[in-house]
């Protein structure tokens, strides 16, 4: 199954953009603030119509899917989620099972468990962390079993550890199948866990491929202007990046 945008151009924020995601791997959207990095994602989910080109689901359009079956099998988690009732964190990672109309305790407890939340059940949201709060809407997300999962800046209020830990979990959902594209800042974590990293500037693609060749030095010059260098320990890469002159 493979979702897919072409020629998608939306006033200033896409310019002539063409992408095809794939389940089974991880890819990374990297570029500068205000690239169009959400205004691709969202496009993706079928929550933007475009100026011209559309979202494709194999070969449905987006727009055509009734938004129910579209958020069974796509799971969008928004850059900065908003919540509209203090519920308790279960009851809210619950609202993940909406589309399907059922209770689903075991895909629930599975999305407590994969974002380490099994403490903070019962607790009512608005006495959660910025960081506890994100992983919680991202269980939301995980609840619901999407076919998809598009994720925008999920590891940003994250600490180190759970970063890590969320990395792993969405690799085991792209072990499964799963397709999981996630908007990153951070490029070193881009480089070491994504299979394919798209990279956009000033609404364009930039670069489209493996990790070490879209985030290349020159890559890195040219779209973020800084001088990088790629540092390799134990199989894992360090970014050090200096302003460029
Ligand atoms: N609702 C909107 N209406 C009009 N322009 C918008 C809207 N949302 C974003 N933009 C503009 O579209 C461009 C792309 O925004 P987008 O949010 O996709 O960038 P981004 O790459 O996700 O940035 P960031 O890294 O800062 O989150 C920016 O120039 C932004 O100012």
């Amino acid at each position: 199954m493979t979702l897919s945008g072409q020629n998608l151009i939306l006033a200033k924020r896409l310019t002539d953009v063409s992408v095809a995601f794939e389940q089974g791997e991880i890819t990374a959207i990297c570029g500068p603030n205000g690239a169009g990095k959400s205004t691709l994602l969202q496009g993706m989910a079928g929550l933007l119509s475009f100026d011209s080109g559309q979202a494709m689901l194999d070969d449905t359009p987006l727009a055509l899917l009734a938004p129910r079956d579209r958020a069974k099998r796509i799971g969008y988690l928004p850059q900065d989620g908003q919540i509209a009732w203090d519920v308790s964190v279960r009851n809210l990672v619950q609202l993940g099972r909406l589309p399907h109309g059922d209770i689903g305790e075991k895909a629930v407890d599975r999305a407590i468990e994969a974002l380490d939340l099994h403490g903070l059940q019962s607790r009512p949201i608005s006495q959660v962390s910025g960081g506890e709060r994100a992983r919680v809407l991202l269980a939301r997300v995980l609840a619901g079993e999407p076919d998809w999962i598009l994720a925008d800046e999920p590891l940003a209020a994250l600490d180190l550890a759970h970063q890590l830990a969320l990395l792993r979990h969405l690799r085991l959902q792209a072990d499964a199948g799963r397709g999981v594209v996630i908007v990153l800042h951070d490029l070193a974590l881009a480089r070491n866990h994504a299979d394919r990293v798209i990279v956009l500037s000033n609404g364009a693609l930039a670069a489209d491929g493996p990790p070490d060749i879209a985030l290349s030095p020159e890559v890195l010059r040219a779209v973020w202007g800084v001088e990088a260098t790629w540092l390799s320990d134990g199989g894992q890469q360090a970014l050090v990046a200096r302003p460029g002159v």
